[in-house]
Order: C-alpha cells, then structure tokens, then sequence
C-alpha cells in the first residue's frame, strides 16, 4: 500500500489515457467510473456486489452525510469507510453543487453558502474551510474544493464571477487542506461555455500544483458538443502527469467521447438511478423493462455477462418485478447497470493499452445505435 498519493500515466492512446492512482486505501485503474454513494450506501446494492463488479472508488455525500447523521458524529464512529463497511478508496464532492440543487433558501457570498436543510430545515453555513473540514471527518481519500457551478445557460459576467470567487475558493480550501500526506484535494476548473474563462480557470488551478483536477461546470443543461468543446479547451492546459475528474458524466457516450478527450475520472447517478426506474444498461443499449414487449421475453438481459442480475434471469421477470414495484427490481437493475458501468471501463481500459481505443469507441458506438434489444 503506498502511503502518498500518486498518479502514474501508463500510456496514451490520441489524447485518450491509461493510468493509475495509488493511495494509502488502494489503487484506482483510470479510465474510472465511480459510483454514487449517497448517504453512505450505492443504492440497492451491498458494498461487496460494487467492489465485484470491479469498482476501485466509490463517492461519499458530503451535503447528505452532513445534514444526516452528521460529520462528527461519523467520525466518532470511525469514518465513512468504517460506517459503510467500504475500505477502498472514497471520492467526496465539497456539497456546494448539492447545495444549490437540493437545498432550500440558499444564499451565496464570498464567505460560502448559507442554506436550509432539505431535511429538517435547520440552517447551515458551508465554507471553504467546513467544507473541507467535513471531508476530513468522513475520512475522504480524495476531496473537492468548495466551488459555484453556474446552471448553462449563462451571462458571460455571471460565469466569470462564478469562476473568478471558486478560484479563491480554491486557495482557502488548499491553505485549509494543508498537507494530508495519501489524501488529495482537488481543483475544480469552471467557466461555463466560455474557452476564455476555462483557460483562466485551468492556468490558475495548474500554477496551485495540486494533485488532481475536476473539470466541473458542465452536465448542467448545456448540449453534449458544447461539453465537449470545453473538454477540447480546458485538458490540454492541465498537467498532464495529473488525473482529470469530468463531474457529474454521464452516459456511456459521454464517458466515450470524453476518455478521447483526456478525461481520467468520472461520477454519475444515472446507473443507479435509472435502474431505480427499470433501465436497464447493455452493451447493445438501453432497454425499458417497464415496456410490456418483455413480459413474455425468457432471454436474460446479456448472456454473455458475469454479472448473475445480466445473465441470470430473464427479462420476463426483471419486467415483472418492475411492474410489482418490488425492491429486486431496483436491485437487481442496480446491480446490472453498475456492472455494465465497469466493463465498460475495464474494457476502454484494454482498448487504449493495445492502441485500439477509436476502433473500440466506434464499435462500441454501434452496438448501442443497433437497437433490436
Ligand atoms: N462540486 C461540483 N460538483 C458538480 C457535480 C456533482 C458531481 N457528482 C457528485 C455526487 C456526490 C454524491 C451525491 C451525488 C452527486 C455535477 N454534476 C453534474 N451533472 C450531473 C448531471 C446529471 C446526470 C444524471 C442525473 C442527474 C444529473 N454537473 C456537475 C458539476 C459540478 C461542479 O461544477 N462542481
């Protein structure tokens, strides 16, 4: 186990990368998809079924966890890795973004946010600094800067400021990190949709020499090639022997085109969620098992799959079960959908090691567009 926190670039394929982040919990093989823990559980799946699907970091909550059960009181019981029975490695967000987007009578200054509970409505103040603190005490592998995502899309003024206060920001929560030695903060570039702003953003966070970046301000209502257009301006002003952390993405096409673009991390509620909803990801596409056409359909969702929930029971009953609305509906599709998440990855992995990353992505690409699911 190695006690500092290191990136190892392995090879490039294009601006695609292979990689690997070692850190005191363990080792986390980029490309990487992380899976959503949100307050302190991947929803409808035990911790062992995550790590067997071939998961090497999962997120924490820090906006969730510390409304309830509180920070404090998962430190005194351990930490999250303790408390949730997960001694790998934990991502955490700073919780700004989940402030805006979940809580109530939120209010935003230069100190940090202010809000109320979406809980209780109790009052909470979150700056730089708690933000970081909190992260401390939940025992995070790997924190987050507390930042202001700008929803696109957005005057040029406000992006700017938006991006010029999380650059400050950022210098707090470095001066509040200090030196963890096996623990990373990461910077969080913004700038909306504005190359100009991205590129400030980006230079100011590299001259901070931190140890990882997130590309943040994106996935928020903007079109997928305006992501991609800022993935194409922002990660070649990035240092390169760094990861790169694209928030809040996505689909298996965005996670694609994105691994193209240079992008080494990624996070999502969509596999969780969708299979919540009976969605079922597979590698021939999306497949709605709420949709009647199943209900007689014997054929497992992905024979070829070592995921049991893909290859061992038929979409007859899967459809069943989402219809009953009953809880193995939601944990079995759960189980699928992460499953699917890390072969994928496991498989870009492969593909950018042998130098075939573009014909994989191309090949990959078609088997979703060849419907007849
Ligand atoms: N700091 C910070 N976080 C961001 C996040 C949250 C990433 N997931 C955290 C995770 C922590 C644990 C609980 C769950 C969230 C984003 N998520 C999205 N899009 C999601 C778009 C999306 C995709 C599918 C379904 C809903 C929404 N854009 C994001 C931008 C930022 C950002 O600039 N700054």
């Amino acid at each position: 186990m190695s006690e500092t926190f290191q990136f190892a670039l392995q090879a490039t394929d294009g601006n695609a990368r292979l990689g690997a982040i070692t850190m005191p919990r363990g080792t986390v093989r980029t490309p990487a998809f992380m899976p959503v823990g949100t307050a302190a559980t991947v929803k409808a799946l035990y911790m062992d079924q995550v790590r067997g699907t071939g998961a090497d970091i999962i997120l924490g909550n820090t906006y969730h966890l510390m409304l309830r059960p509180g920070a404090e009181r998962v430190a005194r019981l351990g930490g999250l890795h303790e408390f949730a029975r997960w001694p790998h490695p934990i991502l955490t967000d700073s919780g700004g973004f989940q402030v805006m987007s979940l809580s109530k009578l939120r209010k935003l200054t230069e100190q940090g946010v202010t809000f109320r509970s979406h809980v209780d409505g109790a009052r909470y103040e979150m700056s730089p600094e708690r933000s970081i603190e909190i992260q401390g005490l939940l025992g995070s592998d790997v924190q987050m800067q507390l930042d202001e995502c700008v929803a696109l899309p957005a005057p040029y003024a406000d992006v700017e400021r938006a991006m010029e206060m999380s650059l400050r920001w950022a210098e707090r929560c470095q001066t509040a990190f200090g030196d963890q030695p096996g623990r990373a903060m990461f910077g969080i570039v913004q700038g909306g949709a504005e190359p100009v702003l991205r590129e400030r953003s980006a230079s100011a966070l590299k001259a901070m020499d931190l140890k990882g970046y997130s590309v943040g301000g994106l996935a928020v209502g903007e079109p997928q090639h305006v992501m991609l257009e800022m993935l194409d301006v922002t990660c070649p002003v990035l240092p390169a022997d760094k990861p790169r952390y694209l928030m809040g993405v996505g689909t298996p096409d965005d996670i694609l085109k994105s691994v193209a673009r240079g992008i080494d991390m990624f996070d999502c509620v969509m596999p969780t969620r969708a299979g919540r909803h009976g969605l079922a990801f597979t590698r021939r596409g999306r497949v709605n098992l709420r949709n009647a056409r199943h209900a007689d359909d014997y054929r497992p969702l992905d024979e070829e799959s070592d995921c049991p929930a893909a290859r061992d029971y038929s979409r007859a009953y899967l459809h069943h079960l989402v219809r009953s609305q009953e809880a193995l509906g939601a944990m079995l599709l759960s189980w699928n959908n992460i499953a699917y998440y890390q072969h994928l990855m496991q498989s870009i992995r492969g593909a950018i090691g042998e130098g075939r990353f573009l014909a994989f992505a191309e090949d990959a690409t078609e088997g979703w567009a060849r419907g007849d699911i």
